[in-house]
């Protein structure tokens, strides 16, 4: 029997300990083998990131460094196009095979917004959708009345609350799983920077030595 291999795309401006956590509990409750860690180049749907590519992916490499279930995937982060989460697990599918079951991982907030992503259903065809809780934003289920009517039709469709059935099937389920709640965000982080405080146990500290060594998040807004 293969393990599913968790999938957890982000900007990552900068990573931090949401990022990380959310990672772990997924990995030990759902039993992965291993969580690939793909940040995005130009990520659609928002504002372009203020640290560079390089920095972003040094941060993540950083930020995972030491953890055996962690794996850092640069296949997005320098490309020149906007990086479409089709496009990727297409990709990671041609090169994992036809048996390997794959979980992509997203906030509570990521996928209020699936039903904008590009070629969305075809999503549920290349992998499970594991959703975890965020806060600030509404449970999936409470928030299902603001769902556009499609996606709530696949979550109605998809929705397990079994992590066997994402072994059992290689694709396609939606599992929702509470993580311990960590209310940071990069905006914060970045905020907390620029107005000169110290962003300090909200991040890794290697993180945090690379964003003061590199003068990073200095003179921005934090939006
Ligand atoms: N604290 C958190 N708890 C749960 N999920 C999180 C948390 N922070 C980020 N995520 C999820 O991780 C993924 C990548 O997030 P991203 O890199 O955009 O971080 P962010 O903190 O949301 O950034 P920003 O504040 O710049 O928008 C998204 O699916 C997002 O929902
Ligand atoms: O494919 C899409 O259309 C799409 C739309 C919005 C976000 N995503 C992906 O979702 C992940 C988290 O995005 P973000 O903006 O919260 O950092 C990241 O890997 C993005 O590439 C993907």
């Amino acid at each position: 029997m293969t393990f599913p291999i968790g999938i957890l795309g982000g900007t990552f401006d900068p990573l931090h300990f949401g990022h990380l956590r959310l990672a772990q509990e997924l990995a030990e409750g759902l039993a992965l083998s291993e969580v690939r860690f793909i940040p995005a180049g130009l990520p659609p749907h928002r504002a372009q990131p203020f640290a560079s590519p390089q920095q972003r992916l040094e941060m993540a490499r950083l930020g995972i460094a030491g953890n055996p279930l962690f794996s850092l995937d640069e296949r997005e982060v320098f490309k020149p196009t906007p990086c479409f989460t089709v496009e990727t697990l297409l990709e990671l599918r041609r090169e994992l095979g036809a048996m390997q079951s794959l979980c992509l991982f997203m906030g509570a907030d990521a996928f209020l917004g699936l039903a904008a992503w590009h070629r969305w259903r075809e999503l549920f065809d290349l992998a499970h959708i594991v959703v975890a809780q965020r806060p600030g934003v509404d449970g999936i289920t409470r928030a299902a009345a603001t769902l556009p009517a499609e996606l709530l039709n696949e979550l109605n469709r998809r929705l397990t609350h079994e992590p066997e059935a994402l072994r059992d099937e290689l694709s396609g389920a939606i599992l929702v799983h509470p993580v311990t709640a960590l209310d940071i965000s990069a905006t914060q982080i970045r905020s907390e920077l620029t107005a000169g405080h110290s962003p300090r146990y909200l991040l890794p500290d290697a993180v945090l030595d690379y964003i003061q060594t590199n003068g990073l998040y200095k003179d921005i807004n934090g939006t």
